[in-house]
């Protein structure tokens, strides 16, 4: 089963000028920025009641947030659904035919495990999975 909208990202140019456009548009401070280099970007969040905001920056011209922004211009990016098991519904949805973009859960920001799932099965919209990192044994 799919929890709560985690995370709605969100593809800037660059952070330097979204992070106060969005201080001052949420009224709350940016609580983090990190790179994940795995996903060749550069992240900010923002807490907004029960959900977040992730700004997204290219870390490289190359990047899919580049490619992304060269295509479509600065937007919405993705929808991120919290999960509780993320194999489960990964082995859920391959099952009804959705195109996963990673067959094994991958590294996310904030301590998450993340899948993908392609835009052209999901009615034009990028759809991530994410689910906390269990605590190391
Ligand atoms: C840090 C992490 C986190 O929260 O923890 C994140 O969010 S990382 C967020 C950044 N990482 C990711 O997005 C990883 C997953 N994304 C990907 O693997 C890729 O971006 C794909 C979605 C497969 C697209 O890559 P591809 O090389 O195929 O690009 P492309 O430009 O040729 O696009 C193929 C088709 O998908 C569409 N397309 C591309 N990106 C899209 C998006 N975000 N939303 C909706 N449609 C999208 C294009 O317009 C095109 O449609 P037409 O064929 O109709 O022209
Ligand atoms: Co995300």
């Amino acid at each position: 089963m799919m929890d709560k909208i985690e995370h709605i990202g969100i593809a800037v140019k660059s952070l330097e000028a979204a992070i106060p456009l969005y201080e001052q548009l949420l009224n709350t401070p940016c609580y983090k920025t990190e790179l994940v280099a795995a996903e060749n970007v550069n992240t900010a969040f923002f807490n907004a009641g029960p959900n977040k905001i992730e700004l997204l920056e290219s870390a490289s011209p190359d990047g899919v947030i580049a490619k992304f922004i060269e295509k479509k211009g600065e937007g919405i990016h993705h929808i991120a659904f919290a999960v509780a098991d993320i194999d489960a519904e990964m082995k859920r949805l391959a099952a009804a035919g959705f195109t996963l973009l990673n067959e094994t859960p991958k590294q996310g920001a904030d301590n998450k495990l993340v899948c993908f799932l392609h835009p052209k099965n999901t009615n034009g919209v990028l759809i991530e999975l994410c689910m906390e990192k269990p605590a190391a044994q």
